[in-house]
């Protein structure tokens, strides 16, 4: 059911969201790989193969995500499913008694416009271009599959900006599953506990270790392949709409 869907996935050049584009691509997808400029997206695109293209993106901003919806129309002639995968993290306490500082608020304002505002405009602008789509025999025109994480409901000290900006990821599930079920669009986001990629690889091994043992089972960092394993059980299940799903081995985060 892969074969031969147009996707664009964000975040592409790492992690999960490489992990994503590779078993698309390796099942006969095309894929606009969309990741910062400064990525190595454009690497990543050439050893993924022909139908993979990397479009440079800040994901917050419109001009570059319009342009890499139209690299999907102009390339591949249609978008079929959208994965964002493209984020950032932060770990600062709301006030530091110890020093006598507060949080930055360009450093919330920041997290909170990546992971939020960030896939909003991607999702907004993907919707435009899949609802062009010729609908399939249950009238569906295409998917949308979102990344927040476990913190959206456990945050733990030093999240408060992740943490936020996650949970608004998984309150816009539903409401946007709503407004574009007239178009046969639907919309499910992951949200993944904790994956062995470069994000948690910024961790000292001690830390990992004792992260992974916090996961009842199985006990270890998940691995990115098997979030794109969910993206595409999403994407060949009509029924999963309007959903947040947990992948994260039952870990609760403690605070
Ligand atoms: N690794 C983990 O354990 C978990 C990750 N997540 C979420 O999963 C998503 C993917 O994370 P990882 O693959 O682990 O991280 P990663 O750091 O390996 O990959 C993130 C990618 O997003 C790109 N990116 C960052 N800001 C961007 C922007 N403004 N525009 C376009 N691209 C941008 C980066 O260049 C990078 O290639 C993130 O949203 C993260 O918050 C959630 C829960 C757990
Ligand atoms: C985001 C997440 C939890 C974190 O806050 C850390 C992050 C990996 C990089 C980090 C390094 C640090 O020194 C501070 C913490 C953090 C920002 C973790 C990756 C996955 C975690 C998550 O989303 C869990 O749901």
């Amino acid at each position: 059911m892969i074969k031969n869907v147009v996707s664009l996935v964000t975040g592409g050049a790492s992690g999960l969201g490489r992990a994503t584009a590779e078993r698309l691509a390796r099942q006969g997808a095309s894929v606009v790989l969309a990741d910062l400029p400064s990525s190595n997206g454009s690497e990543v695109a050439k050893e993924l193969g022909d139908k993979v293209v990397f479009v440079p993106v800040d994901v917050s901003s419109e001009q570059d995500v319009t342009a890499a919806v139209q690299t999907a129309k102009d390339k591949f002639g249609r978008l079929d499913l959208t994965v964002n995968c493209a984020g950032t993290a932060t770990a600062v306490k709301t006030y530091n008694f110890n020093k006598n500082v507060a949080h930055r608020l360009e450093d919330f304002q920041r997290v909170i416009n990546v992971n939020t505002v960030g896939t909003f405009n991607v999702i907004r602008l993907s919707a435009g271009l899949m609802g062009a789509n010729t609908p399939n025999q249950d009238g569906q025109r295409g998917v949308i599959v979102n990344t927040a994480s476990v913190a959206a409901f456990d945050g733990q000290i030093g999240q408060a900006a992740y943490s936020a900006s996650k949970a608004a990821v998984v309150g816009m599930t539903l409401p946007i599953a709503r407004d574009l079920s007239t178009q046969g669009i639907r919309i499910c986001t992951i949200a993944p506990g904790l994956f062995n990629t470069p994000m948690l690889a910024a961790l000292p091994e001690k830390v990992r270790t004792f992260l992974a043992k916090s996961i009842p089972f199985p006990q270890r960092l998940g691995d990115p392949s098997e979030y794109a394993q969910l993206v595409q059980a999403i994407y060949e299940n009509p029924l999963l709409n309007g959903e947040t799903i947990r992948l994260d081995g039952a870990l609760r985060m403690m605070p």
